[in-house]
């Protein structure tokens, strides 16, 4: 069933550049036995998106969100849980701009009432970050934050210890069902040296997960983890649940990917992925669980899957409640704890005004409007190291460092951070013949254009890092103009047309589609002094964050230089983020 709502400019007016909202279909939630809702790979955007009205609710709109939906279900007598898969960390102001990182997001993101979360791969990319984990959201969250696969060297202690627990057993309030949990991190490598991240192939051999499927008195399996609905990891851990349990529903939840996904794996399992950056709240129920409150034993479970567009008109919807009577006075509060801390952290400063949109994935490359074009012509024709001089160099920027696009406007504080939040610096290495360099740059570009091999596999050169769309889920979840549901009355809104191993029918809001361009691995830029002239040698310069895969790619190249030994500090302490920073101060004004 359909309703379409006239959304008001009064309701989402709270974001000072919000333009004036129009209407939205949206498609109604079937509640069930057992109900979930599911946020991934948030990124510290727990403000919502400013410039954006279908992702402009907050986390305290979320909080009011989620216990109006727990009344809801538990006054049909059903349950509720709310799940959170990991990457809460790195790509907003509200995290990164902070010194020491984070202070503020952990105090925001705490108030959520999560029953299980567990961690991403950017939880662990730094010491720091890794040991906020076990720190403070571990114990904000007591009892609910899982991981099957992470050990942390303690910083106390220094033994090797596991982050969480590694599963947990609960039956649910109002149904009775009995569920054992585990929470995953994919094959990740690119972690620093003060945790260890199991394969998942060998975690699923261990005595404690043995045991664990093989309890009698479960109702349903539930694998939460930071990874790919559609990958080896979540395959693997539903090939070894079904070997024993033949017949026990599994829910998994993922993310990484960044996309709205939904992975079948038999009639009895599925799998939710629910985006990036709070732009998605993902919806599952469950139905015919076999549950104590029933007394009934599993009859053909029913799975359904919904991706909720952010926002407070959809909020109202789906709980069947208005501007007056849908906020709770927590959630309340903690939008009043966003707008403090995005206050006292500067977050609204301008920097500069960006003359048009930039954008990753929705322009072409090359092309004017492309953010990777605008970075290539002209932020890196700033990549210069005193020491020397105007030595001609090759700039080389995995895509993947850009997180975001650029609205056109006032450039800020936050913006900084969102569109490249990473304190990665540059490297260099000199004297590399310029034919060389140019083959490195083809050889990274070269890789497969997925994920599932990205920082996990240290035996292959794999890609040099993630694409924003990876190829398979590209296929699967963009439909083609001519899918779009034909819809009378105003225009549609653009946004998320979901295609999933359910149909087309997931996205909450309908939407037109939006067309997205496949980018490179990598871009370059050659900076020198003569530009009329190839140069023969050149100073290569990447990023630090992929010199594994520029040592792999000169190997296969056949560049005989030892890169590790030989390279050195390019432009001391300057990170991409703040040679992007430098550029839009001085070039544009507002
Ligand atoms: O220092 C860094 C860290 C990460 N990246 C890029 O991010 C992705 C991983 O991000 P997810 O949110 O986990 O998908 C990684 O593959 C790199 O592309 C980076 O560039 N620099
Ligand atoms: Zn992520
Ligand atoms: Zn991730």
């Amino acid at each position: 069933m359909l309703f379409l709502l006239w959304l008001l400019p009064s309701v989402l007016a709270a974001q000072p550049s919000t333009p004036d909202p129009i209407s939205a279909p949206l498609r109604v939630l079937d509640f069930g036995q057992l109900n979930f809702l599911h946020t991934t790979d948030t990124h510290g955007w727990l403000a919502g998106h400013l410039q954006e009205p279908s992702y402009s609710a907050d986390w305290g709109d979320y909080v009011s969100f989620a216990t109006r939906m727990r009344e809801k279900a538990e006054a049909q007598g059903q349950d509720l849980l709310v799940i959170d898969t990991g990457d809460r960390v790195e790509g907003n102001g509200l995290y990164d701009s902070s010194e020491p990182k984070g202070i503020y997001l952990s105090d925001i993101f705490r108030h959520q009432d999560i029953d299980l979360l567990t961690s991403g791969n950017h939880e662990l990319y730094k010491q720091n970050t890794s040991e906020a984990e076990l720190l403070v959201t571990v114990p904000n969250f007591r009892g609910n934050y899982l991981a099957s696969n992470i050990d942390i060297i303690h910083p106390t202690t220094n033994e090797l210890v596991p982050l969480a627990p590694r599963f947990k057993k609960f039956t649910t309030k109002k149904q009775g069902i009995r569920i054992v949990a585990f929470g995953f991190l994919f094959d990740f490598n690119g972690n620093y040296n003060n945790t260890v991240v199991q394969r998942v192939s060998s975690t699923i051999k261990e005595d404690w997960f043995q045991e664990a499927i093989r309890d009698k008195e479960v109702d349903l399996f539930l694998v939460i983890g930071h990874v790919p609905v559609h990958s080896p990891e979540y395959r693997a851990i539903f090939k070894a649940i079904r070997g024993i349990r033949w017949d026990t529903p599994i829910q998994f939840f993922g993310g990484h990917q960044h996309v709205r996904d939904y992975a079948q794996y038999d009639s009895k399992a599925f799998g939710l992925a629910s985006g990036r950056f709070m732009e998605t709240i993902g919806f599952m129920s469950i139905d015919g669980l076999a549950s104590k409150a029933s007394h009934q034993s599993a009859v053909g479970p029913v799975f359904k899957r919904r991706y909720i567009d952010n926002n407070l008109l959809s909020y109202y919807h789906h709980t069947g409640l208005d501007q007056k009577t849908f906020p709770t006075e927590k959630g309340l509060n903690v939008s009043r704890l966003i707008t403090k801390a995005r206050s006292e952290l500067h977050l609204d400063k301008v920097h500069g005004c960006a003359p048009r949109d930039l954008w990753m994935s929705r322009a072409k490359y090359p092309d004017p409007n492309s953010i990777y074009t605008w970075l290539e012509t002209e932020v890196l024709r700033d990549v210069r190291d005193e020491s020397r001089g105007d030595t001609p160099r090759l700039a080389i920027v995995n895509t993947g460092a850009m997180r975001f696009d650029i609205f056109k406007g006032p450039f800020t504080q936050d913006s900084t951070f969102i569109i490249s939040p990473f304190t990665s610096t540059f490297r260099y290495v000199k004297d590399v013949p310029y034919d060389k360099a140019q083959l490195i740059v083809e050889v990274l570009n070269e890789q497969p254009q997925i994920l599932s091999t990205d920082e996990s596999s240290p035996t292959t050169l794999g890609p040099v890092e993630q694409l924003a769309y990876p190829e398979d889920v590209i296929a699967q979840n963009w439909p083609s103009p001519d899918e779009q549901i034909p819809m009378s009355g105003p225009a549609l809104v653009p946004g998320y047309t979901t295609k999933d191993d359910a149909g087309t029918d997931g996205d909450d809001t309908i939407h037109s589609p939006i067309s997205f361009y496949r980018v490179p691995n990598c871009i370059q830029t050659l900076i020198s002094p003569n530009a009329l002239e190839t140069p023969k040698t050149v100073d290569m310069v990447y990023l630090d964050f992929i010199e594994s895969k520029v040592i792999m790619a000169a190997k296969f190249a056949g560049f005989d230089v030892d890169i590790a030994k030989e390279s050195d500090v390019y432009m001391p302490n300057m990170s991409l983020t703040n040679l992007i920073l430098d550029w839009v101060k001085k070039n544009w004004k507002c």
